[in-house]
C-alpha cells in the first residue's frame, strides 16, 4: 500500500488548452480523494495522468515515495473503473473477472479464490455464468468494480462510474461502493461532476475549476467553511445565497437593514455575503434583528418550500434571499416576510477575488 502524490502537475494540449493548471495534492492509504467540478475543468485528465493514460507537461507524480511520472500504465499497479464499464461483451462475469489475472499468470488456484471474495463480497455469486448483455446497468458496473478490485491494485481509479445509471440505482450502488471501498486499504481517486456523491464518498474532496485546484478538504469543510466564492456556490443544493452587498460604516447593507461586517483590516466600497437557504431563518416575534421584504417566488421541494424574498430599499439595488423554510406555514406572493440571518452563519467573500475574507485556512489548501 503507498501514499499517491501529484506535484505541480500541469497538463497543455495546445497553447490556449490548458485543462490542469498547477494541481498539488497527496491522497493516503486507506483515503477516498473525489475530483469534484464542473464539466471540462480537468478532472478525467487528472485522472487519466494519474493511471499513466496521459503524460503531464509538468510536474511529477510520486507513488510509495517513487517517482512514477514516466512508468508505462502497465506497470503503475493502478485499476480504473470506467464510465462506460469496459466489460468484455463474449465472455461471462466470472471470466471478466478473472480475465487480468489470467494476462498477468496469477495461479489458477489463486484466481479461483481472488474471483470467489469479490463476487462474495459484491453480491456477484448469482451472475457469474451470465454474459454482460444479460445483466442491468447496475450489476455491469458492480462486475466493472469487481475487475478492479480482483487485481489487489495499489491504487483504485474511478471515472464518473455511477453516470450511467437513473438516479434510484445510482443512490444504491453508492452505497455498495462506499462500504466496499471502505474496506480497501488503498488510496481511490474518484471523478464526478455530483456533488452528492462527492460528499458522501470522500474523506477528501479536490474542487477542481478551469484547471485550478480550488480547494482540497474535508467535505464537511468544504461545506462549511468554503475558500472562495466558487466552492461556495458549487457545492450545496439549494445553491448559497451569494449577495453583492454595499459596505457602509462597519456594516454591510442589505435593503435598509445593517449586518456587521467581520474584522477587516479595511473596509471595502461592496463585499459579498453568503448564507444557505437552510440557515436564513424566519423572524420570532420578540426579535429585534430581520431583515424585511416580499415573497417573490415559492417552490415546493416536498421535505420543504425554498421561498425567494425580494429586499428593496431606496438606496441600494433590489436583492433576492432565498430561504428554505418547514411546509407548516404556507407563503404567499407578495406578502410580507422577515427573515433572520444568524451571524454564525455567514460567509464573506472578497468582491475582486472571490476569496473567502474570514475563516480560510489557508495550510489545509494544499496539504
Ligand atoms: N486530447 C485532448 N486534446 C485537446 N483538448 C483536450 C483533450 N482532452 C481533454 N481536452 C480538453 O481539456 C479540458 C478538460 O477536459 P477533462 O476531460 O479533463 O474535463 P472533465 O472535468 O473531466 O470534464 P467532464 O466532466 O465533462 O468529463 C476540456 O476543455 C477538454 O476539451
Amino acid at each position: 500500500m503507498a501514499k499517491l502524490e501529484l506535484r505541480n502537475l500541469n497538463k497543455t494540449y495546445a497553447p490556449k488548452v490548458v485543462p490542469v493548471k498547477d494541481v498539488s495534492l497527496t491522497v493516503d492509504d486507506g483515503e477516498f480523494l473525489t475530483l469534484l467540478g464542473p464539466s471540462g475543468c480537468g478532472k478525467s485528465t487528472v485522472l487519466r495522468m494519474i493511471a499513466g493514460l496521459d503524460a503531464p507537461t509538468r510536474g511529477r507524480i510520486f507513488l510509495g515515495g517513487e517517482d512514477i511520472t514516466s512508468k508505462r500504465p502497465g506497470d503503475r499497479n493502478m485499476a480504473m473503473v470506467f464510465q462506460s464499464y469496459a466489460l468484455y461483451p463474449h465472455m461471462t462475469v466470472s471470466e471478466n473477472l478473472a480475465s487480468g489475472l489470467k494476462l498477468k499468470k496469477v495461479s489458477r488456484a489463486d484466481i479461483e479464490q481472488r474471483v470467489a471474495e469479490v463476487s462474495r463480497l459484491l453480491g456477484l455469486d448469482e451472475l457469474m455464468n451470465r454474459k454482460p448483455g444479460q445483466l442491468s446497468g447496475g450489476q455491469r458496473q458492480r462486475v466493472a468494480v469487481g475487475r478492479a478490485l480482483v487485481r489487489q491494485a495499489q491504487v483504485f481509479l474511478l471515472d464518473e462510474p455511477l453516470s450511467n445509471l437513473d438516479a434510484l440505482l445510482r443512490e444504491r450502488v453508492r452505497a455498495d461502493l462506499k462500504r466496499i471501498f471502505a474496506a480497501q486499504k488503498a488510496p481511490v481517486v474518484y471523478v464526478t461532476h455530483d456533488q452528492t456523491e462527492a460528499m458522501t464518498l470522500s474523506s477528501k474532496v479536490a474542487l477542481l475549476n478551469d484547471g485550478y485546484l480550488q480547494q482540497l478538504d474535508s467535505p464537511d469543510r468544504i461545506y462549511n467553511h468554503p475558500a472562495n466564492r466558487f466552492v461556495a456556490g458549487f457545492v450545496g443544493s439549494p445553491q448559497m445565497n451569494l449577495l453583492t452587498l454595499p459596505c457602509k460604516g462597519r456594516s454591510a447593507m442589505l435593503g435598509d437593514f445593517q449586518i456587521p461586517l467581520p474584522d477587516l483590516p479595511t473596509v471595502p466600497p461592496e463585499i459579498i455575503l453568503g448564507i444557505r437557504p437552510e440557515n436564513v431563518g424566519i423572524a420570532r416575534p420578540g426579535d429585534t434583528s430581520f431583515v424585511r421584504g416580499r415573497v417573490n417566488v415559492v417552490e415546493n421541494l416536498g421535505m420543504n418550500y425554498l421561498v425567494s424574498t425580494r429586499v428593496e430599499s431606496h438606496s441600494a439595488p433590489t436583492q433576492i434571499v432565498r430561504a428554505l423554510l418547514p411546509t407548516d406555514r404556507r407563503w404567499n406572493e407578495e406578502e410580507e416576510i422577515a427573515l433572520t440571518l444568524p451571524p454564525q452563519h455567514l460567509h464573506w467573500f472578497d468582491v475582486q477575488s472571490g476569496d473567502a475574507l474570514i475563516g480560510r485556512q489557508m495550510a489545509g489548501v494544499y496539504s
